[in-house]
């Protein structure tokens, strides 16, 4: 059996540096601890040991755009970010619409095993927004799909989207909406205010994503369901889940490390690196959404890691795509924004990062407290330490990192999948 020795790590951040000793995927001991002569050995040097970050939200390109990103290649991205589990969203090619595909993604996963690999199903035929996939047949395949979403589009219309709740509390499963009323949004290319429009920019209005997550909050609480609000990128989104959440509502929310981190300032260069879905929205929304991920507000932080290849991202504007990477650079980038800034300490960020996304998913083995006889999902970061993006040393195989240049706090020094090291000192093991 296959023995990790973890010496001198601080549990969420806090007291003083103990062992802890993994024995076939499991937290055996925790305390001052003798190295076994067969186990590994990972001196931790007092670094933060947390739970294995979970990614309701990453774009693994698989099926259809393996020039962009794999399973194996986005698996080695997410092992390397602190991640032990990720959600591979439905807009793929073929779309994740029926049992076969998600249990090919399912499938290549787990023969990957540097993470774990859950698909997402996509909640109408081929995310076409007007009949609804077979919610059932993909939740009782192989891959047991509990999460669904039509990401990269919104289910705009309100009667399969009330639809798709009704079946969804059946199943027991989540719906994650991409909420962009597409009637506001013909043509949208930036975030539609005084930045934007100065520099001739089709704007896309806050309104568009917060109309959408209001009725579909009320939605929601009526058929009883639980819905996920993917990427929120407004103050008045936040105000609005605040509200339904003081109702009562089974509502649930992510916010991107971009919108944490990045402004509608950056529309100057016109750079299609800063392209994104929703858009980067301004100073004042930033400082709102960091406020309601501190709060619980917004339950946690999603990458939506979108690789593109360079001929969709190095052209003008309006024919780039949009979307960024994300996963090697979340961890960095959450504590540049909320741990620098004093608004989460380590324990606050396992939370966001780890805790709630497990819980949000109905995944019984991430997220899990640091305790003795639990699984050993874990991430050691070293917080004193910096380093530099660079997105051509990205294990993507998409380069298009908006953070290119930028040094940010925070280390990822080892994850551990069920006891097994997959990373460590920035190398896939
Ligand atoms: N976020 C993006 O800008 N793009 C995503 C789709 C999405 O998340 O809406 C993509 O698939 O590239
Ligand atoms: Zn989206
Ligand atoms: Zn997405």
């Amino acid at each position: 059996m296959t023995q990790v020795l973890i010496k001198g790590a601080r549990l969420y951040g806090e007291g003083d540096p103990v062992d802890v000793l993994v024995t076939g995927g499991t937290i055996a001991e925790i305390g001052e601890i003798q190295a076994p002569g067969d186990a590994e050995v990972i001196e931790a040097g007092g670094q933060v040991l947390l739970p294995g970050f979970v990614d309701l939200h990453t774009h693994l390109r698989e099926p259809g755009r393996e020039d962009t990103e794999t399973i194996e290649t986005g698996s080695a991205a997410a092992a390397l970010g602190g991640y032990t589990a990720v959600f591979a969203m439905a807009n793929t090619d073929p779309v994740a619409d029926n049992a076969v595909v998600v249990e090919h993604v399912w499938r290549r996963g787990r023969e990957t095993g540097l993470v774990d690999v859950h698909p997402v199903g996509a909640v109408t035929v081929g995310l076409r927004g007007e009949r609804l996939a077979e919610l059932g047949t993909m939740a009782k395949s192989a891959a047991g799909v509990r999460v669904f979403s039509d990401d990269g589009h919104c289910v705009h219309d309100p009667l399969i989207m009330r639809r798709a709740l009704e079946y969804s509390t059946a199943l027991d499963v989540v719906i994650a909406q991409h909420a962009e009323e597409p009637r506001l949004t013909v043509g949208a290319q930036a975030h539609e205010g005084e930045n934007g429009s100065r520099l001739g920019y089709a704007g896309w209005p806050a309104s568009a994503e917060e109309s959408i997550v209001a009725r579909d909050c009320l939605l929601a609480e009526h058929a009883g369901a639980r819905l996920h609000v993917c990427h929120v990128s407004t103050a008045g989104t936040a105000d609005v889940l605040r509200w339904a959440k003081e109702r009562g509502t089974r509502v649930s929310a992510e916010v991107t490390p971009h919108h944490l981190l990045l402004t509608d300032e950056r529309l100057a260069t016109y750079d299609p690196v800063n392209k994104v879905n929703p858009p980067l929205r301004t100073g004042g929304d930033v400082a709102k959404l960091r406020a309601a991920l501190a709060e619980g507000v917004i339950d946690c932080v999603a990458t939506d890691h979108a690789p593109h290849a360079p001929q969709d991202k190095d052209c003008e504007w309006s024919a780039a795509r949009p979307g960024m990477l994300g996963l090697q650079t979340a961890l960095s980038v959450v504590a540049a924004t909320m741990v620098e800034t004093g608004l989460l300490d380590w324990r606050g960020v396992a939370k966001v990062m780890s805790e709630r996304p497990a819980e949000i998913a109905g995944l019984p083995d991430q997220g899990r407290p640091l305790a003795v006889g639990e699984p050993a999902n874990l991430v050691l970061v070293d917080p004193g330490a910096q380093w530099t993006v660079r997105g051509a040393e990205l294990a993507s195989l998409a380069a298009n990192t908006p953070y290119e240049g930028m040094r940010l706090p925070a280390v990822v020094t080892a994850t551990m999948l069920r006891g097994r090291v997959t990373a460590r000192e920035g190398k896939i093991c």
